[in-house]
C-alpha cells in the first residue's frame, strides 16, 4: 500500500469503528468500573449501563453468536430458555426456526442447518436465508459443526479439525446475496476467500479445543461436494491429491456467504469416516454413530468458547470485515 492509501484506508477503518461503537448496545458500565466482558457484569452493572456513557467498554460492540448445526447437532441442549423465532429473509425461509437464548450470559441463536429434523439436503439448504436470518437477529459470529470424511490417514475419525481454506466441488448453488435479482443486495461482490474463516475467531476454537484435551487438527483443506451422494473412489482419491484433508457438502456457500455478511466465521469439523479411498464403507449410520459418540465433545467445545469470544473487543476485526466487504462491491467502486 502506497502512503494514500494507507491513509485512506486508516480513514475508513476510523470512520467504521466509530460507526460500530455508535451502534454497540452494552457494556458500558460508569467510568471507575472496571472493563469487563458483558457475559461478567453483574445484573445492576448491566442495568447501569444502558443509562451511563462510558469511555472504555461503550467502544465494544456487542458480541452475539450463531450456532449452525450440522449432522448430528440439530437441537443441542445447549440453550437454556430458549426462544423460538420465525425468521422470514428477503432470500426465503431458513432451514427452521432460530433459537434464541444464552450460554454463560452471552447471547446466542441456534439454527439447525438441515431442519431439526434434518429434512433437507445439503443442495437443498437455504444457506442464504440462513446466514441472513442470524445476520438480521444481530449475530457477530457464526460458528459451525460438520460432519466429514477424512482424506488423509492421520485424521482419525472422531477427531477434529478447524479447517483454514477450502475446495469447492459444488454445482447448484448461489453463493452471493448481490445476485443480481430484485430480492438480491445491488451491485455485483467479488469476496475475497483468503482468509476463508476468521482467524482470530479459529484461534479461539483451537485454542479451547486443545485446553479441553481434544485431539483437534489445526488446519486443514476441506473438500466441499454437491452430493448427497458420497464420492466414488476414483474421486475421493483426486480429493486427496488436490490437496484436501477433509470431505463434507455444506461448508460452500456458507463460509462465503458469511464473508459476505461481514460475519466472524470458523468452523469445527469432526472426521466421522476415512471416506472410501482407505477401503472404508461411508455410509451414514457409520457417520452419525461417529458422531453421536464424540457429539459431547463439541457441544463442550462451543459452550467453553462462547465466553471467551464474548470477552475479546472485535471492533478493529468487524470494521475490517465490513471494509472487506465495501472493497468487494464493484458498484461501490464505480461510485467513488
Ligand atoms: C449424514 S452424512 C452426510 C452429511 O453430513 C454432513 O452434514 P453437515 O456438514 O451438515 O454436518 C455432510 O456435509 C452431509 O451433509
Ligand atoms: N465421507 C464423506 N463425504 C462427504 N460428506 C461427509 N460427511 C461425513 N462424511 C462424509
Amino acid at each position: 500500500m502506497d502512503g494514500n492509501k494507507r491513509l485512506l484506508h486508516g480513514i475508513v477503518v476510523k470512520f467504521l469503528k466509530i460507526k460500530l461503537s455508535k451502534a454497540a448496545t452494552s457494556t458500558a458500565i460508569g467510568k471507575n468500573l472496571p472493563c469487563l466482558p458483558h457475559h461478567q457484569l453483574s445484573n445492576s452493572q448491566r442495568r447501569l449501563n444502558s443509562t451511563v456513557k462510558n469511555t472504555c467498554l461503550s467502544a465494544m460492540p456487542k458480541v452475539k453468536i450463531g450456532i449452525i448445526g450440522g449432522s448430528g447437532l440439530n437441537n443441542p441442549e445447549l440453550l437454556k430458555n430458549g426462544v423460538e423465532k420465525t425468521v422470514d429473509t428477503q432470500f426465503g425461509q431458513p432451514s427452521d426456526v432460530l433459537i434464541e437464548g444464552q450460554i454463560q450470559g452471552v447471547d446466542v441463536v441456534l439454527l439447525a442447518r438441515h431442519g431439526r429434523h434434518h429434512t433437507i439436503n445439503p443442495t437443498n439448504v437455504n444457506y442464504r436465508a440462513n446466514i441472513w436470518a442470524l445476520k438480521t437477529l444481530g449475530c457477530t459470529h457464526v460458528i459451525v459443526s460438520a460432519a466429514v470424511g477424512s482424506l488423509k490417514e492421520e485424521i482419525k475419525p472422531g477427531q477434529f479439525v478447524v479447517p483454514d481454506s477450502f475446495i469447492d466441488r459444488t454445482t447448484k448453488r448461489i453463493q452471493t446475496f448481490y445476485d443480481g435479482s430484485p430480492n438480491g443486495l445491488p451491485g455485483v461482490c467479488h469476496i475475497p476467500m483468503e482468509p476463508a474463516f476468521c482467524p482470530t475467531t479459529r484461534k479461539i476454537l483451537l485454542e479451547t479445543a486443545q485446553e479441553l484435551g481434544l485431539t483437534v487438527h489445526p488446519k486443514g483443506n476441506l473438500v466441499v461436494i454437491e452430493g448427497p451422494r458420497f464420492s466414488s473412489k476414483a474421486e475421493s482419491n483426486m480429493y486427496r491429491s488436490i490437496g484436501g484433508s477433509i470431505i463434507g457438502m455444506t461448508l460452500v456457500p456458507e463460509v462465503v456467504l458469511a464473508k459476505e455478511a461481514g460475519l466472524c466465521y470458523a468452523c469445527v469439523a469432526m472426521a466421522t469416516d476415512y471416506d472410501c479411498w482407505f477401503d472404508h464403507v461411508v455410509d451414514v449410520p457409520s457417520v452419525l454413530a461417529t458422531f453421536k459418540q464424540n457429539v459431547d465433545n463439541i457441544i463442550k467445545l462451543f459452550v467453553n468458547v462462547i465466553p471467551r469470544i464474548a470477552e475479546q473487543d472485535w471492533t478493529d476485526i468487524l470494521a475490517n470485515n465490513e471494509l472487506t466487504v465495501k472493497n468487494g462491491i464493484q458498484s461501490e467502486q464505480v461510485k467513488k
